[in-house]
C-alpha cells in the first residue's frame, strides 16, 4: 500500500529545523559547528538553507549569555538549557534582534518545531519580549567560564576586546601567492592591505567569484595565521609543514620557495590540500601520516609545527568554541601538542628552524608549551620575532615569541588569537 504523502513544511522551516538540530549537536552533543553542519542540514535542498541555519546558530552561539537573560526576564520559571523551547526562543530571537528578520517570520517558521509541546509558551515569551521591545545589550556578555579563564590569563581588557569582537563578523583577508602583486590585488579585491602579500577583501561578491582566485593567485587566511609560515621566511631548503591540511600555511611555504612535505593524519582535510595547491599551481610533496608514529628518511632545514588545539583563538569564525571547549579538552590538547613538539623538534637540522604555533587563546597550549620545551631542551634556542616582521600596531613579547589577542588591529577589524614562536636548533 502506497505510504501517505507527508504535507510540504511552510517555507522557511526547514532550515530553521536543519538549525535546531545543529544548535543541539552544539551544546549537547559538544560537536564542532562545521562538523555537524553535514548532518543537520542532510535534509535540505536548497544551498541558501543550509547557509540559513548555518548563520543563525552562529548567530546565537556569538550572544547565547544576553539571548538567556531575556528569555530568563520573561518566564517565570526557568526553563532548562536544554529545553526545546529554550532552543526555539534563541533561534528566534537572534534572527529578529541580530539578523533583521520580522518578527512574525521568526516566530512562526519555529512554532511547528514545538507542535504538540510548548508552543503556547514560546509564543507567549516571544510576544512578551517584543511587546517589550526587547534589545541586545550594547556590550556582549562571554560565557562565564570562558570570561573567567581569560581575565585570569590576559586581564580584563582583553575581555572587553574579545566581548567587542565576537558580537560582529570578522573580515575576510587573504595571502598572496606573489608578494609584488599586493598593490594591484588590494585595488582588483576593493581591499586594504596591512602588510605585503597580505589583503582584507573589502565589499564585493562571494570569495570564489572575486578577480584572482580561479587563477589561484591567492587564498583566503586570516592575517595571524599567516605569520607563523612569514617567520619562518623564505628558502629554498627542505620545510617540513607538519599538521599541514587544509594547507594555507604549505601553500605560503611552497610560494616562499621551499621544497615542501606537508603531512596530516586527515585524508579529507588533505584533500582539500591537493585542491588548494592545484588551483594555485604551488607543488608539495603529500604525506597522510600520524605525526606520532611517522619516521622521516632525513632532517629538515625547516619544521613548522601547527599544532592540533582548542581553537578558542578564531571564535570569532567559530563561535562555538565559546561553548564547547573545556579544561579537560585543553589540557588533552596540550598533552598531544608536546609529544607532537618532541617529535617535530627531533626532525630539524642542526642549524635549521623549528616554528611551533597554535591558534588558541589559552596559555597551556602557547606559553607554557615553550617555557617547558626550552627549559627540557637545550638544544634549541627562541629566536625572536622581529618588529619588521609583522603588521603595523602587532608586537611579539620581550621573550621573543608572538602572542596575538582580540584588541590588535582592532580599527582594521581584528585579527584571530595565536601564539607563534620560532626557534633555531643550535647544535
Ligand atoms: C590547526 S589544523 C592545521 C591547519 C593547517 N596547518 C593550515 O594552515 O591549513 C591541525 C591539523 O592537525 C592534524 N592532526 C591532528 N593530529 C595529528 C597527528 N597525530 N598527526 C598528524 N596530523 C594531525 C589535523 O588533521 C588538522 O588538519
Amino acid at each position: 500500500m502506497a505510504r501517505p504523502r507527508l504535507a510540504p513544511e511552510p517555507p522557511g522551516v526547514p532550515a530553521r529545523r536543519a538549525a535546531l538540530k545543529l544548535l543541539d549537536a552544539v551544546l549537547r552533543r559538544g560537536l564542532a559547528l562545521e562538523a555537524a553542519l553535514d548532518n543537520a542540514a542532510a535534509g535540505l535542498d536548497r544551498r541558501e538553507d543550509r547557509a540559513l541555519a548555518h548563520a543563525i546558530v552562529a548567530q546565537v552561539l556569538r550572544r547565547l549569555p544576553d539571548l538567556d537573560a531575556l528569555i530568563d526576564s520573561a518566564t517565570q520559571r526557568r526553563l532548562a538549557d536544554d529545553a526545546k523551547a529554550r532552543s526555539v526562543l534563541r533561534m528566534a530571537l537572534a534572527q529578529v534582534l541580530a539578523m533583521d528578520t520580522p518578527p512574525h517570520a521568526a516566530i512562526s517558521t519555529v512554532l511547528p518545531l514545538v507542535d504538540g509541546g510548548p508552543r503556547k509558551l514560546v509564543h507567549g515569551v516571544f510576544g512578551t519580549l517584543m511587546r517589550g521591545e526587547a534589545a541586545l545589550p550594547e556590550k556582549t556578555t562571554l560565557p562565564p567560564k570562558v570570561a573567567a579563564r581569560w581575565k585570569k590569563a590576559w586581564g580584563q581588557d582583553m575581555l572587553t576586546h574579545a566581548a567587542r569582537a565576537i558580537a560582529q563578523q570578522p573580515p575576510t583577508d587573504v595571502t598572496l601567492r606573489d608578494t609584488s602583486e599586493t598593490d594591484a590585488l588590494a585595488t582588483d579585491l576593493n581591499g586594504t592591505s596591512l602588510m605585503p602579500g597580505h589583503v582584507r577583501l573589502g565589499d564585493g561578491p562571494g570569495v570564489t567569484d572575486r578577480p584572482g582566485f580561479a587563477e589561484g593567485r591567492w587564498w583566503v587566511q586570516d592575517i595571524a595565521a599567516s605569520l607563523p609560515a612569514r617567520i619562518a621566511g623564505g628558502g629554498s631548503g627542505r620545510a617540513l609543514d607538519l599538521c599541514a591540511a587544509p594547507g594555507g600555511k604549505t601553500l605560503q611555504l611552497a610560494a616562499a620557495g621551499w621544497d615542501v612535505t606537508a603531512l596530516d593524519i586527515s585524508e579529507s582535510r588533505l584533500g582539500r590540500l591537493a585542491d588548494n595547491l592545484e588551483r594555485t599551481g604551488l607543488s608539495a610533496k603529500a604525506v597522510t601520516a600520524d605525526a606520532l608514529e611517522w619516521e622521516p628518511d632525513e632532517s629538515f632545514d625547516l619544521v613548522l609545527l601547527d599544532a592540533p588545539c582548542s581553537a578558542t583563538g578564531i571564535f570569532r569564525r567559530h563561535p562555538d568554541v565559546l561553548h564547547r571547549v573545556h579544561p579537560r579538552l585543553i589540557d588533552e590538547m596540550a598533552e598531544l601538542q608536546e609529544r607532537l613538539l618532541a617529535r617535530a623538534a627531533d626532525w630539524v637540522r642542526p642549524g635549521g628552524l623549528l616554528v611551533y604555533a597554535t591558534c588558541s587563546l589559552e596559555p597551556a597550549e602557547g606559553e607554557a608549551q615553550i617555557e617547558r620545551f626550552t627549559a627540557a631542551r637545550d638544544d634549541f634556542a627562541i629566536d625572536p620575532v622581529l618588529a619588521d616582521e609583522l603588521p603595523e600596531g602587532v608586537f611579539a613579547d620581550k621573550k621573543g615569541w608572538l602572542r596575538t589577542l582580540p584588541g590588535m588591529l582592532e580599527g582594521e577589524g581584528g585579527m584571530d588569537g595565536f601564539f607563534i614562536c620560532r626557534m633555531m636548533r643550535t647544535r
